[in-house]
């Protein structure tokens, strides 16, 4: 008989959301280890906006919520100033501080609105998606505090030592751009994310990250930092599939400037985006983005 863990992966498995997973096994024993059921995503704050492709990783992280798993989320503080190189064809500019701050009070607004169940609703607010709402996130930004106060020896020291030239370079991200350009400052982005988790596995119990498609090296990262550490650990990532449209085009704001949806447009947005796309891409999204099982979505 499949564990409970084993079936909730079969249903994401079979609803299109898993690209790739790391130490499966460590995953399914969690059934047995509650107290370690513990994941976290994290968000660089390097606009004003989500976009739909947030919203897509949101929805995936409140699956393990309802699936018994506290949920972290981390509003990348130290992550945001560096600038994440993954999927990025060229260096990116380097954002001035304040700005990064208020985009961040941005982001995690609208964050709260999709994860927390408001209190209070103001009037015209939308009716509330009962089943959108994780019931216990956690947003968490002590991290940064940590990483701020950390004087750059004692950093090296607790992440470099332990990720080798040859192991970084190896990463999808270094080995496109390492002939056009990567600035040291792009290329230690890594060790910063995989600090984040070992923080996280240290202080929180958590024991998984999720991510996008395009955060696999940043993820593979971090659990090697952990193990170097703690060698016996039971820590586990996930990695979801790009957003696509139906002609299988990545659906973001670099590649497709025009296609974008963000989170705060208007309802009439999102309703033309959704309306306006072919049918089988409907039936893709539809398992992707809601929470209705297979036989609710054969009988609508
Ligand atoms: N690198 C991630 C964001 C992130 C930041 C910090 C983390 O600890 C984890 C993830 C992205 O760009 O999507």
């Amino acid at each position: 008989m499949p564990n409970n863990l084993q079936l909730f992966f079969q249903d994401l498995q079979q609803r299109g959301i898993v690209a790739n997973v790391a130490n499966l096994d460590n995953f399914y024993q969690l059934e047995l280890e509650p107290k370690k059921k513990v994941v976290y995503l994290g968000i660089d704050c390097t606009g004003e906006r989500l976009h739909i492709g947030h919203l897509f990783l949101l929805i995936q992280t409140i699956r393990f919520a309802k699936e018994g798993f506290q949920i972290l989320l981390v509003l990348g503080g130290a992550t945001s100033k560096i600038g994440d190189p993954s999927d990025k064809n060229e260096e990116r500019p380097l954002l001035e501080v304040e700005k990064i701050e208020n985009y961040q009070a941005k982001i995690k607004a609208q964050i709260e609105r999709i994860l927390i169940k408001p209190k209070k609703r103001e009037k015209n607010d939308l009716a509330p998606l009962e089943q959108f709402y994780a019931d216990n996130p956690k947003l968490l930004n002590d991290i940064y505090q940590i990483l701020k106060k950390m004087n750059f020896i004692d950093f090296l020291r607790q992440t470099g030592k332990y990720l080798t030239i040859a192991y970084l370079s190896s990463k999808e991200t270094v080995k496109k751009r390492i002939n056009t350009g990567l600035s040291f400052l792009e290329f230690s982005y890594p060790l910063i994310q995989a600090y984040d988790f070992y923080y996280l596995y240290k202080n929180y119990n958590c024991h998984g990250q999720l991510g996008g498609s395009d955060q696999w090296g940043n993820l593979t990262t971090g659990l090697k930092l952990i193990k170097s550490f703690y060698p016996e650990n039971q820590t586990f990532a996930f990695n979801f599939p790009l957003l696509a449209d139906s002609s299988g085009k990545k659906i973001s704001k670099s590649e497709s400037g025009k296609k974008i949806l963000w989170l705060n447009s208007e309802p009439k947005a999102f309703f033309d985006f959704f309306r306006n796309m072919p049918d089988e891409q409907a039936e893709i999204y539809i398992k992707q983005f809601t929470f209705l099982n297979e036989k609710q979505i054969n009988d609508k």
